[in-house]
């Protein structure tokens, strides 16, 4: 049976990355989705925002919604501080099986749990199931359908507290009109629009930056 194209990004990265060097994982990514193969990762202009975005927000308990191949699940995992750990939500099978060995891989395994199933079942497990407090970071990167039922389900949880940092990829590309109309008109968020470019394209794409209120 030939290959997906996940698959096809993972065995690239096995064969050419450092095993346990992250920033490796993710130049070979790069490198395979630029020349070779788009996907959706969130790519290193992009990654950047991220990057920052993290350093900032500094998190001990970060969510994704979204793991895909584990390109940001890395990207940010490689940035947490001692103790702090990642909680990655992927509801497509395949995805999360190539995303968890794409982490493994990169050596970050220790400081990511992969959670495979809807954004919304997973959500109101966080507390109980999954210990979580609340949540300092969550980057959304799954379905722009998705991100404000989910964003609402997050508050309705009692999941966000003063400061927590809320980082939507692909406000512009695919587009999230309606995320944005709701986070930007919302008191409870300080918004932040962080113009940027589609992943591997020449094309305009967005981040927004929501921190809550309380
Ligand atoms: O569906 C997506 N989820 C998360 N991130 C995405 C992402 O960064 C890009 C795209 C995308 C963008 C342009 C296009 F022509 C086709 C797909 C989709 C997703
Ligand atoms: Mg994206």
């Amino acid at each position: 049976m030939n290959q997906s194209k996940e698959q096809r990004i993972l065995n690239f990265v096995l064969q050419n990355a450092v095993r346990g060097d992250p920033c490796s994982v993710l130049d070979t990514i790069d490198k395979y989705c630029s020349q070779k193969e788009w996907a959706m990762n969130v790519g290193n202009e992009k990654g950047l925002i991220l990057d920052k975005t993290v350093e900032e927000a500094n998190p001990s308990v970060a969510l994704e919604l979204g793991t895909y191949c584990g390109y940001s699940a890395v990207r940010i995992a490689r940035l947490l501080k001692a103790g702090a750990h990642l909680l990655t939500v992927e509801f497509n099978p395949e995805f999360a099986a190539i995303a968890k060995q794409m982490i493994e891989f990169a050596g970050v395994q220790d400081k990511v749990k992969l959670l495979e199933g809807p954004s919304e079942e997973i959500i109101p497990q966080l507390k109980k199931k999954y210990e979580v407090d609340t949540l300092d970071f969550v980057f959304l990167d799954h379905w722009k359908d998705r991100y404000t039922p989910d964003t609402i389900l997050l508050q309705e949880c009692n999941l966000l507290r003063k400061g927590s940092v809320l980082l939507a990829d692909n406000v512009i590309v695919p587009g999230a009109p309606e995320f944005l109309n709701y986070i930007r008109n919302n008191p409870h968020f300080q918004c932040t629009n962080y113009p940027s470019r589609l992943e591997y394209m020449k094309v305009e794409d967005a981040m927004e930056k929501a921190v809550f209120l309380g």
